[in-house]
């Protein structure tokens, strides 16, 4: 938007909110200029007709605060928190101007609209009994399409998810299970459990965080476990659900096989835990177990995603189970929780029996949800101070036989901290993991009580960490950029990318993939087995390297980038072409779809494969994308290109996008200006996407630091309406 246009537009007099035609006139500029989207205003203007039908015409303030609750929705918040927004400043904020943009010269930006509305005139304004519903009321009030809650408001959809949520979580937490008295038969089942899995307790150790981990998710009906990349979250359920399993099995009474369901939201998250469960269930030494067998049968169960567990409506947005039709099952174990949004969590564990246990597992520093909310977030505020009451300590020591530090302690701790458990050491990074130390940098950067410098966060990359490497990009980078993204940059690492040794190769970049696809192609006539071997060879190729940014638009965002490195691999002759579709183009699934089987993110990738046809022809080539199976079956889905509707070429791909995906390497690269979408959490997910090599591309080292110093905030009422309730 020129300055040109924007002094063509409309300047308000002194009084921008003094009727309900200046603050309309206000908010068609805003979407004007991109600011806010049609919809908040179609919702503002709909709200405002039908109020002034019904003669109660709206304080035009609410309007304003309608559009606004809308605006933020759309960017994530699940309400629009007016007492903050008029401490802390509206623009900030509400992100207004977006991105990069200069604000206009005339006075438009919210904080010159709203220059000395008070917290008592919004409070004022939000009341109006025909469009906004109190907290305390809207239960039983339910026509009303907002809900306030103080000086929160809600879309009442929102509220509903949210309040379903702390509902449900309130109600599983106060659950007393025989479990919680130390000298009971269940107890003694878990502790016996505890020493047959993780050894004899070792009190005069440092803690065992797993151990407590396993304990703690047995203690209730809620539990969450977080921990960073390689923390065991993984090991850790394995081991839970054989304890679980075991004092199921071995009750007084109904000595029944629970019904164990795991879940990830994405089908790319679905398929990972898949092998690692898997893996670490093979990996679990069950001998001191009488029936060992029966309970490692008992624990091995098909990870599924959440939409598939919860039985999607093709063109719905409910499922077939909810509160009427409950899922069948007693332990839920949800992974990557971060990813959950308010909306799928209230679901499902609406869809939840009173009795079955649920279990979130995640990384709470990862960026929240793509869609509203930030559920494991909020939970888990408190998670690395702990925050248990003596009462929990005793009992997890008790259990365990490990000791805790009172560090971990707080009188005040809520039932919600006691359900809570961080796994603090990470087996896969250790001291001397380039990545493992970049994510912690960069996880503590300017906040916390010891707030690491992010200028000594960009000086991890001098100390010679075999596994991170940084490159700064000159002002034409192009070339730079393209030969980094196909060789994989070996020589940006130190000791050219050999330090790591272990059998672990060194960095690829999708020359690699490229290179498998065309030398390892079956020749003519193979049969379906021969190309199912080939393609799963070319997948886990292609996992080996992903460029990640931070945008979708520039030079160094996703469309930039696409383009960049689609038109490299062609000039080196590894692709035949950058448009259309072509073999070795690699696809991700921007929509579920159910019609051919896959979810979104899902990323297959299109290949030239022989078909016999009807003559005979035995060198006859068409075009299948190959998708992985995602079912630990290790099977093809093999789909005509002309079926995938909601794809996009993945050379590049978001960091949010990336969210439930780990790559051998993984290429973060940094677009050359600030921008709010650059944060901590986004860099931090892009470095913890990688499994042992990680680079960094950026034509500004300032950017960076800019990115770690800042924080994203989802607003919500979730902890507020867990802390309010009977959760003291
Ligand atoms: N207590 C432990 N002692 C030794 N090795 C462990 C322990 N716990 C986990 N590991 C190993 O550390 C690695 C990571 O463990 P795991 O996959 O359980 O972590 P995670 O937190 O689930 O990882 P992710 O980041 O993939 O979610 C595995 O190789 C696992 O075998």
């Amino acid at each position: 938007m020129t300055t040109d246009t924007t002094q063509q537009m409309f300047a308000f007099d002194d009084a921008p909110l003094k009727d309900a035609e200046t603050v309309l006139s206000i908010l068609r500029q805003w979407v004007d200029l991109e600011w806010l989207r049609a919809l908040d205003l179609s919702l503002v203007t709909l709200l405002h007709d039908e109020a002034v039908k019904a003669g109660q015409t709206p304080d035009p303030l609410l309007l304003m605060a309608v559009a606004l609750a809308s605006h933020q929705l759309g960017r994530g918040h699940v309400c629009l928190d007016l007492a903050t927004m008029n401490r802390q400043g509206y623009d900030a904020l509400l992100s207004l101007p977006p991105e990069n943009e200069e604000a206009p010269e005339q006075r438009l930006l919210p904080s010159e609209v709203l220059l000395g509305v008070s917290v008592d005139e919004w409070d004022r304004a939000l009341n109006h009994p025909l469009l906004v519903a109190n907290g305390a009321d809207a239960e039983t009030q339910t026509n009303q399409p907002l809900v306030r809650n103080g000086l929160r408001l809600y879309l009442r959809r929102y509220w509903r998810y949210e309040q379903t949520i702390a509902d449900q979580i309130a109600q599983r937490l106060a659950q007393a299970a025989p479990i919680q008295t130390t000298g009971s038969r269940e107890a003694q089942l878990l502790k016996e459990a505890l020493t047959r899995l993780f050894g004899a307790a070792k009190p005069e150790s440092d803690t065992d965080w797993q151990r407590v981990a396993c304990a703690n998710a047995a203690r209730g009906g809620f539990s969450v476990i977080t921990g960073g990349p390689g923390t065991g979250k993984t090991t850790t359920v394995v081991r839970l659900l054989a304890a679980l399993q075991h004092v199921a099995m071995n009750r007084p009474e109904d000595k029944r096989e629970l019904v164990i369901r795991l879940a990830a939201p994405t089908g790319k998250a679905a398929a990972r835990l898949n092998e690692s469960i898997a893996g670490a269930v093979d990996k679990l030494d069950l001998a001191a177990f009488g029936d060992g067998e029966r309970l490692r049968q008992a624990i091995l169960t098909e990870v599924t995603t959440l939409h598939r567990l919860m039985g999607s409506i093709p063109g719905s947005r409910r499922f077939r189970h909810h509160r009427h039709n409950p899922l069948l099952v007693d332990v839920l174990v949800v992974d990557e929780a971060s990813m959950v949004d308010v909306e799928m969590m209230a679901q499902v564990l609406d869809a939840l029996p009173e009795t079955a246990r649920i279990i979130l597992l995640g990384d709470k520093d990862q960026l929240a949800s793509v869609d509203a909310g930030a559920v494991l977030g909020d939970l888990c505020q408190r998670a690395s101070e702990g925050g248990y009451r003596e009462a929990t300590l005793e009992w997890l020591e008790a259990i365990t036989g490990c000791r805790i530090d009172r560090e971990f302690a707080a009188q005040d701790g809520s039932a919600l901290d006691q359900s809570i458990t961080l796994l603090r050491r990470s087996y896969r990074f250790d001291e001397h993991s380039g990545i493992g130390q970049l994510a912690r940098a960069v996880n503590q950067a300017g906040t916390g009580e010891t707030p690491v410098n992010p200028a000594d966060v960009s000086q991890l990359f001098e100390k010679g960490y075999p596994d991170i490497a940084r490159r700064r990009l000159p002002r034409d980078s192009d070339s730079v950029i393209a030969e980094h993204c196909i060789s994989g940059g070996v020589e940006a690492f130190p000791a050219a990318g050999q330090g790591r040794g272990n059998g672990i190769e060194s960095p690829r970049g999708y020359a690699h993939y490229l290179q498998v696809m065309k030398h390892t192609a079956p020749a003519p006539g193979a049969d379906q087995t021969e190309l199912d071997q080939w393609a799963n060879a070319v997948l886990k190729a292609h996992n080996q390297f992903q460029v990640l940014c931070a945008l979708r638009r520039g030079p160094l965002g996703v469309e930039g980038l696409n383009t960049l490195i689609a038109g490299a691999l062609q000039s080196r002759g590894l692709i035949g072409a950058t448009e259309g579709w072509y073999a070795g183009r690699p696809v991700l699934v921007t929509r579920n779809d159910y019609s051919v089987g896959l979810m979104n993110g899902d990323i297959g990738i299109t290949l030239s494969v022989p078909v016999t046809g009807e003559a005979g022809d035995s060198n006859r080539q068409v075009l299948r994308v190959a998708f992985p199976a995602n079912d630990g079956s290790g099977r093809i889905k093999w789909v005509l290109p002309s079926r995938l509707h909601a794809v996009e070429t993945v050379y590049a791909m978001t960091v949010h996008k990336s969210q439930g995906s780990e790559f051998v390497h993984t290429c973060l690269i940094l677009p050359d200006r600030r921008n709010p979408v650059l944060t901590r959490e986004l860099v931090y997910t892009g470095i913890t996407r990688a499994r042992h090599w990680f680079s960094l591309l950026l034509p500004d080292e300032g950017v960076f630091q800019d990115a770690i110093s800042r924080g994203v905030t989802r607003t919500s009422g979730l902890r507020a309406a867990l802390e309010g309730g009977v959760l003291t």
